[in-house]
């Protein structure tokens, strides 16, 4: 079961349940039947669930649930709860700390995207000010060298590796000792992998740690290996000394399930998770949010952080002025446009919204949208200053479009659906006017100021149906208020 289905079906076990007129121990068995379900068919292990089960029945008073209280929420709060204390290994891994060299060793079987991930890994960190390296001491799979030395040439990583020598622990070392010498605060070293578990692979993982005495191993899963998860993670921890996991193809048919297996199987936290190929499709692991979009709740907090990532701090009480002035302007439409291509995959993005799931926006038309976005702001390159900074529309005279068509190499046409398009939204920012803007805490601090109201105009009326309409909005924004835990799901709370 993928994830966004997993928090369809216990939403609707959670419905039938509420709806019974009396509940008592067999209702809830069922429900929590029903549950258990789809945590299996989402690859939650066998035995993870079971004590699940068994403790979510010590925490549900089954009184509460008779005496009106809401039953949904008691429940859902219990599994959500519980979720989170299974994806938390009670320890936190070793964290490196930039300006002081730490090593850290990936380890995980071939094909798991231990390559791509240590890029990733590399280019998360440079972008925060980090220097970090990578080091190839994978010598079995013939090509890892070039595919490490083209991910990190792009992203101007320095890299370590070689074709002619095919022990990986001298490799190892070899780097290793390169790039301390090089000040590299960040030492990366990517390892082989095979195809299935073996004993020649754990032997040479215990070689090159010995060797490189990393600060930090972290082992790579592919989330699509489902019940073999925690079988897979319990033999790395036991070879080398696991101290974080990294969780790939978290995209398209992703099931999470197998994350909660590795972390019980490694009594390791997980840090990242991947949601796609390229560079940027990465994300850190943060238990709420991730049990949250589990769940089928959606990832507020993780919405709001993207939008932090990319309208740059100084940028964003500018922008909350303009918001809550209603005036807009092409070019608040371009710098937008701007902002949102940064943000990466349109559809990761909306899908960490509440009630947004990732078939609304499936993979093909994100890169539609993209395209789209592009193409307009191409068009929007040929217009003058006065244009861009204009908010009267008589301006765009039959003529301009023309010439701007012209400029651009597009169809008169496109233009003015481009024109329409920014017609559409102002008519949606003008519907923000009046609203209050926080003195500090930017743009998080204004999605609390939000009421469901405003909240109801700006969404995507296809998502706004989804939630449930402004009822359903308002519920949520209910939940979100009034529920300390719920709140930190949102961002809210003292997460
Ligand atoms: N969709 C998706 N694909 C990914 C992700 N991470 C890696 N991949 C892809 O998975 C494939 C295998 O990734 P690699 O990085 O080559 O795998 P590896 O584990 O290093 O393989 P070995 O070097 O042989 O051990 C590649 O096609 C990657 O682009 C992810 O998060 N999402």
């Amino acid at each position: 079961m993928v994830l966004a289905e997993l928090g369809g079906s216990i939403s609707r076990a959670l419905q039938q349940m509420s709806s019974a007129t009396v509940i008592d121990e067999k209702v809830l068995n069922e429900c929590l039947n029903e549950i258990t379900r789809a945590l299996l068919q989402s690859d939650v292990q066998f035995k993870l669930v079971r004590d699940m089960q068994t403790n979510i029945k010590k925490i549900v008073n089954l009184d509460d649930l008779a005496a009106g209280h809401n039953k949904r929420k008691i429940i859902q709060q219990a599994i959500f709860n519980e979720l989170c204390k299974m994806l938390d290994p009670g320890k936190p891994s070793f964290v490196p700390k930039k300006g002081k060299t730490s090593v850290v060793m990936f380890v995980g079987l071939q094909g798991s995207g231990k390559t791509t991930t240590c890029t990733k890994y590399a280019y998360y960190h440079q972008k925060k000010g980090w220097k970090p390296a990578l080091v190839c001491a994978d010598t079995f799979r013939a090509g890892a060298f070039d595919q490490l030395k083209q991910n990190a040439t792009k992203a101007k990583i320095p890299f370590y590796g070689s074709y002619m020598e095919s022990d990986p622990v001298k490799i190892a070392v070899e780097g290793v000792e390169r790039f301390k010498k090089e000040n590299c605060d960040l030492i990366i070293v990517d390892t082989s992998g095979r195809h299935k578990q073996e004993a020649a692979l754990f032997e040479e993982m215990r070689q090159v740690s010995e060797a490189t005495k990393p600060d930090l191993v972290i082992f790579v899963m592919d989330s699509s290996i489902g019940q073999a998860a925690f079988d897979q993670a319990l033999a790395f921890k036991q070879s080398v000394s696991v101290g974080a996991v990294i969780v790939t193809k978290m995209d398209g048919h992703a099931k999470g399930g197998g994350a909660l297996s590795a972390v019980a199987a490694t009594k390791s936290p997980v840090i990242f998770f991947g949601t796609g190929e390229h560079m940027d499709e990465f994300e850190v692991f943060d238990v709420k949010p991730f049990v949250s979009r589990l769940l089928g709740m959606g990832d507020w907090s993780g919405f709001m952080d993207k939008i932090q990532e990319v309208v740059p701090m100084d940028q964003q009480p500018e922008l909350l002025q303009k918001l809550s002035e209603g005036h807009f302007t092409l070019r608040i439409m371009y710098e937008q446009f701007q902002n949102l291509l940064k943000m990466g995959p349109i559809g990761q993005v909306f899908s960490m919204l509440p009630g947004f799931s990732a078939e609304l926006m499936p993979k093909g038309r994100e890169k539609e949208s993209q395209a789209k976005i592009k193409r307009y702001m191409t068009m929007m390159d040929s217009m003058t200053n006065e244009e861009l900074d204009s908010t009267n529309p008589k301006l765009m005279t039959e003529s301009r479009i023309m010439r701007i068509a012209r400029g651009s190499g597009r169809q008169v046409i496109e233009v003015m659906e481009m024109l329409e398009e920014y017609k559409r939204l102002a008519k949606i920012w003008s519907k923000m006017k009046g609203l209050k803007i926080p003195k500090r805490g930017g743009m998080s601090a204004l999605s609390q100021n939000m009421n469901a109201q405003h909240m109801s105009k700006v969404l995507p009326p296809q998502m706004l149906k989804q939630i449930g309409g402004l009822g359903g909005l308002q519920n949520l924004m209910k939940q979100m208020g009034s529920n300390k835990d719920m709140m930190g799901m949102f961002g809210g709370g003292d997460k």
